[in-house]
């Protein structure tokens, strides 16, 4: 069985201690008897390596179920001591112990249970094997080196809170370690983005983050880099062992199952071969399976919100040992929705209140509302705006065409024809149609299948196998028309979605930025079509802000609803207060500290101020910058 990394040092510390007959640490005596043992071919974790024997030490003595053991000083920054206070910070460091001498704590391995945390290792199945096989080698390529990242380079970036640490250019500069360089070439990512080259130092400082980027900028990597170098380089409590609750170092919520294991893909990429064990729980598949995952050690836990309660109340999961909390889809984990459970999770468990755990939230969009309700969760944190965030990416072509209800599906229909007639089609160029309704979706699937457009559907009244099995035929280009509710709005990274079509536009402006941020992502453009008609009134005008923000054409007509529903006070939760150029979800702290400018401006004149183009002054303790 295999197991987390702080299962391994919680393993090696009984293992030592047994050897040196006693109950508590491994004296330096026997650690050296034990290395000295025949030694088999011992496995060097890839970050350990090239580390001079010399520097390789033992673990001190615990000092009991609470001791701390330093893992791994080989790179990086120290690790966030906050959780210090609990027992005796180990000396030695762990990691070295494992590179230079064999097996330095006894010939049966780190860990009792597995036999041996390296050989649980070199069975660690490879996740980047797909990728590596794929003859397709310019596709790949395309993925991630992203010719279009230079469209990324004059994005304006705001950054507030306390002694913001200085963005970094290059992923060298920002030191992860050799094991998550390596997995970073691996992943084909030549140099950060823009939120990667903000956030990772602000995470690797310790400090809580608030970040709001554009879709498709890289997030995901963003939080999970510091978490993983985090876990590998900082001080761990030792984990109580013995009954069947698991006790993750880090948590990463997100609000769909489908999410959740794209997240856990990624991590488990980005933590390959540095002995960060990365699990995954979510609803609709059957939990039996995510316990057994769970029981061979789980040192990062995805999970969605539900099941992870599920987990809680069974005492399957504790939460008293994570150092790390992150919230994907910030804004919509704590929106009506969602708020109770995460409330439940991280204040009402046996979570590390905010301050001592590191907390971070990411998304595209975060509403001011939103904002002051996740502050609950946070300690003095940084807040970062990389792009217009809550705006959309300007590499995606934002279409709005008007189309009567009854005329959607053949309207549709021509929009797929065009698309094939200039050979637009396929693997490479899929298409993802949104529609309001579970039922909606079902019966424009049917209708596109029946009149020879091969189309699947996710939505939540489809069984988790059949939500998958959906997924994989899209990805895949079997089905190139995947036809969604907002369950797939948000986070799903799928590759050569090449058309959004928002068949029914959504009620929230947000909700319509996720949604056309299914395409346009890593740098490459995309085109996103919106059949608007007298049904989406509301969205009229936050929608020709939008397009207006993002260099986008808006049609005259719609500025015409724009205005109107203006005079008529629409708009609601989409009103984009302030006027002005948005940052998207600018900071809220900040609304104490600066008048407001624009005061309802926006471009069709009809408010106080001229809106965009218009700046506002920038106080103390911020900073703006065109990064
Ligand atoms: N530094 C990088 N270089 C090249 N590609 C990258 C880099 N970082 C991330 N990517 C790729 O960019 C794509 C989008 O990343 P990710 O899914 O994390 O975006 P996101 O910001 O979380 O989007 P969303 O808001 O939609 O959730 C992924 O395919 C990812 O592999």
């Amino acid at each position: 069985m295999r197991t987390s990394w702080a299962d391994s040092v919680a393993n090696a510390n009984s293992l030592a201690g047994a050897a040196s007959g006693s109950n508590t640490t491994p004296s330096s005596a026997s650690v050296a008897g034990a290395a000295s043992r025949p030694n088999r071919a011992s496995y060097v974790p890839p970050h350990l390596r090239n580390h001079p024997r010399s520097e390789i030490a033992t673990p001190a003595q615990p000092d009991g179920p609470a001791a701390i053991v330093r893992r791994s000083s080989f790179s990086g920054p120290s690790g966030d001591s906050r959780l210090g206070s609990g027992g005796a910070v180990a000396t030695r460091d762990f990691g070295h112990s494992t590179a230079g001498g064999g097996r330095p704590l006894g010939g049966g391995g780190w860990n009792s249970r597995t036999g041996g945390w390296d050989r649980g290792r070199d069975r660690e199945v490879n996740p980047f094997a797909n990728e590596d096989e794929t003859t397709d080698a310019v596709f790949n390529e395309q993925q991630n080196t992203g010719i279009n990242f230079d469209a990324y380079e004059d994005i304006p970036v705001e950054t507030s809170g306390d002694n913001v640490p200085a963005p970094a250019n290059t992923f060298a500069e920002i030191d992860l370690g050799a094991a998550l360089n390596e997995n970073i070439r691996r992943c084909k990512y030549v140099r950060p983005t823009p939120v990667q080259r903000h956030a990772i130092p602000i995470a690797l400082a310790g400090r809580d983050l608030m970040a709001c980027a554009q879709t498709g900028s890289g997030k995901t990597a963003a939080f999970c880099f510091p978490i993983i170098s985090g876990i590998m380089n900082s001080p761990l409590v030792q984990k109580p062992r013995g009954a069947r609750i698991v006790f993750p170092l880090a948590l990463i919520l997100s609000p769909t199952r489908e999410l959740s294991v794209q997240i856990h893909d990624e991590a488990r990429k980005f933590a390959y071969q540095t002995g960060v064990r990365v699990v995954v729980a979510y609803g609709g598949a059957p939990i039996v399976q995510q316990l057994r995952e769970l029981e061979k050690g789980v040192d990062i836990l995805v999970a969605t919100p539900g099941r992870l309660v599920d987990l809680l109340e069974r005492a399957r999961v504790s939460l008293s040992m994570i150092r790390f909390l992150a919230l994907d889809e910030a804004d919509r984990m704590l929106d009506m929705g969602f708020e109770p459970q995460i409330r439940r999770i991280v204040e009402q468990m046996d979570m590390p209140p905010q301050g001592v755990r590191q907390t971070m939230l990411f998304s595209a969009t975060f509403p001011k509302e939103i904002q002051r309700l996740a502050s609950d969760f946070l300690a003095n944190y940084i807040f970062l705006a990389v792009g217009r965030v809550g705006s959309s990416t300007d590499l995606i072509i934002q279409r709005v065409e008007f189309v009567q209800e009854s005329d959607k599906r053949s309207h549709l229909m021509d929009l797929l024809h065009a698309q094939r007639a200039t050979g637009v089609q396929g693997k490479q160029a899929l298409t993802l149609v949104f529609v309001e309704t579970k039922k909606g979706a079902d019966s424009l699937e049917h209708w596109l299948c029946l009149n020879g457009f091969p189309a699947t559907s996710i939505h939540g009244d489809r069984t988790q196998q059949e939500r998958e099995y959906a997924l994989r035929s899209f990805k895949s280009g079997q089905a190139p028309i995947l036809v969604a509710t907002d369950v797939a709005a948000r986070g799903l990274d799928i590759p050569h979605v090449a058309h959004v079509v928002n068949f029914d536009l959504p009620n929230d402006i947000d909700d319509y930025v996720h949604r056309i941020g299914r395409t346009g992502r890593a740098g490459k453009t995309g085109l996103a079509t919106a059949f608007f008609n007298e049904n989406s009134t509301s969205l009229a005008r936050p929608l020709a802000e939008l397009m207006q923000e993002s260099n986008q054409e808006v049609p005259a007509w719609l500025g015409r609803y724009a205005a109107r529903s203006l005079h008529v006070g629409g708009g609601g939760r989409n009103r984009r207060p302030g006027g002005g150029p948005r940052f998207g979800g600018r900071d809220f702290r900040r609304d104490n500290s600066l008048s407001r400018g624009g005061g309802g401006g926006d471009y069709y004149g009809v408010g106080a101020s001229s809106g965009y183009g218009g700046g506002y002054a920038v106080a103390p303790g911020f900073t703006s910058a065109w990064d």
